[in-house]
């Protein structure tokens, strides 16, 4: 969300901002309900003073004029209760759009309608040339029995699986590898709960708009988080953090829940797109600045290439145009890794810097040296999702004769070379 000082005094660059991010947003009707909303308010300020002024007279008036001036004031508060009514509409209206009012991209973001407008930053890697005909994952996985793709679809149906023997044990050795890693750099580990309420969604920019892809708990009134970064967002909702607590480093692990409404048909053979996945979240509140949180998008985005790097997986980053990056993000990078049998790289991580977008939903503010109550600025990035990243490393990795070779960072808590 973006404050009403701002779009009033910026309405043209948020106008553009909603065309280069296919939001819908009438910023007319906007600005035009702020005004009647502070008009109104003013209104209703005068009518009480009135009213007041009038009550205040009351005691010192003549008894003979006591009716009237009775009369008078019962008048001012039924006007008063009047407005108030129309203000309650009218803030409820403006607050519905204020919560659609896109963030203003960043000036590099490449203005695009969608991810055909996304331009690669970096390569790193080169995409090993098989002297024999690579499998796919899912083959490879078979072959192996390192998962169950078949018969748990009865149980729980598509895009459902099990990891098996070696592959599930690697899951939880790549994500402590990871979360060690992270650990080392100063982030505070947190398992996070998929549950959440609607407004811990609404705090992310999740919704309103993407309903259709949480899974809801109805009769709880909750709904299952598709990333851990929901939960981490809202934690410290409501709170004044003091300057000496920024900036608050979170590495959170969560199940994720997505219903891929939008996906019918895509990735639908083995785990890239799945229901339910496993995210160790790399999450940063810190102060109010472009360039520290600029300098935190830096270091979220080489946390994660490092992570990368340890699986020996070719990546490229790549710069997220205006219409791929969604509505809240200032900057979003994507990090891509190699799939050998898609001959193409495919999104593994997503890091999005959104200043204080989603700190004015969450209600998250600091207090700053000058004792000055600010919002702060929120970032996020993936440090690894898996099954998704088990696909490049299994691929990249593989054997002629099936077997796949594993990383060195992995082999010593995988106990050998080979999985
Ligand atoms: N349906 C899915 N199945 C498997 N992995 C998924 C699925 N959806 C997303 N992911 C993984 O989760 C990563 C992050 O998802 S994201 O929506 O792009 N971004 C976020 O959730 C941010 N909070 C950064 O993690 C993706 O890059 C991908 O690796």
């Amino acid at each position: 969300m973006l404050s009403l000082t701002f779009i009033r005094e910026n309405a043209e660059a948020v106008r553009t901002a909603a065309a280069q991010k296919n939001a819908v947003v009438d910023v007319d009707r906007l600005i035009e309900l702020d005004g009647e909303v502070r008009s109104l308010k003013s209104r209703i300020d005068e009518l009480r003073r009135q009213r007041n002024e009038i009550s205040a007279s009351f005691k010192t008036a003549d008894p003979s004029e006591r009716p009237a001036l009775g009369a008078k004031a019962k008048a001012f508060g039924a006007e008063a209760a009047e407005a108030e009514t129309a203000l309650t509409g009218k803030s409820d209206e403006l607050n519905a759009l204020l919560l659609r009012v896109p963030n203003i991209p960043w000036s590099g973001a490449p203005v695009g309608p969608d991810e055909s407008a996304n331009v690669v930053v970096r390569t790193e890697g080169t995409p090993r040339q098989f002297e024999f005909e690579p499998r796919d994952h899912v083959a490879l996985v078979e072959m192996n029995d390192w998962a169950d793709l078949g018969r748990i679809t009865q149980v729980s149906g598509s895009r459902q699986y099990c990891l098996k023997g070696r592959l599930a044990l690697l899951e939880q050795a790549l994500m402590f590898h990871a979360q060690q890693k992270l650990a080392a750099e100063g982030f505070t580990l947190m398992t996070v709960p998929a549950l959440a309420r609607p407004q811990a969604f609404v705090a992310t920019g999740h919704f309103p708009g993407h309903e259709e892809e949480a899974y809801q708990i109805e009769k709880d009134d909750l709904y299952l988080a598709g990333t851990g970064e929901i939960a981490l967002t809202s934690l410290h909702t409501g709170e004044i953090l003091d300057a000496a607590q920024l900036p608050i480093l979170y590495a959170g692990y969560s199940p994720c829940f997505r219903r891929e409404a939008g996906s019918a048909g895509r990735d639908v053979r083995g785990l890239l797109r799945v229901h339910q996945f496993y995210k160790l979240e790399q999450y940063v509140l810190c102060e109010d600045d472009d360039e520290v949180s600029a300098a935190w998008h830096k270091r979220l985005l080489a946390n994660a290439e490092g992570l990368l790097q340890d699986l020996e997986i070719p990546y490229q980053v790549v710069e997220t145009s205006t219409g791929d990056m969604g509505l809240g993000k200032f900057r979003m990078n994507d990090i891509e890794s190699w799939v050998p049998s898609l001959g193409k790289y495919r999104e593994t991580h997503s890091c999005s810097t959104l200043h204080d977008w989603q700190a004015r939903r969450a209600n998250l503010r600091w207090r700053d040296g000058d004792r000055k109550v600010r919002f702060v600025h929120t970032l996020n990035n993936t440090a690894l999702a898996s099954p998704r990243i088990l696909v490049p490393l299994l691929e990249n990795h593989q054997q002629e004769d099936g077997r796949v070779r594993l990383p060195e960072a992995l082999q010593g808590l995988m106990g050998g070379e080979y999985l």
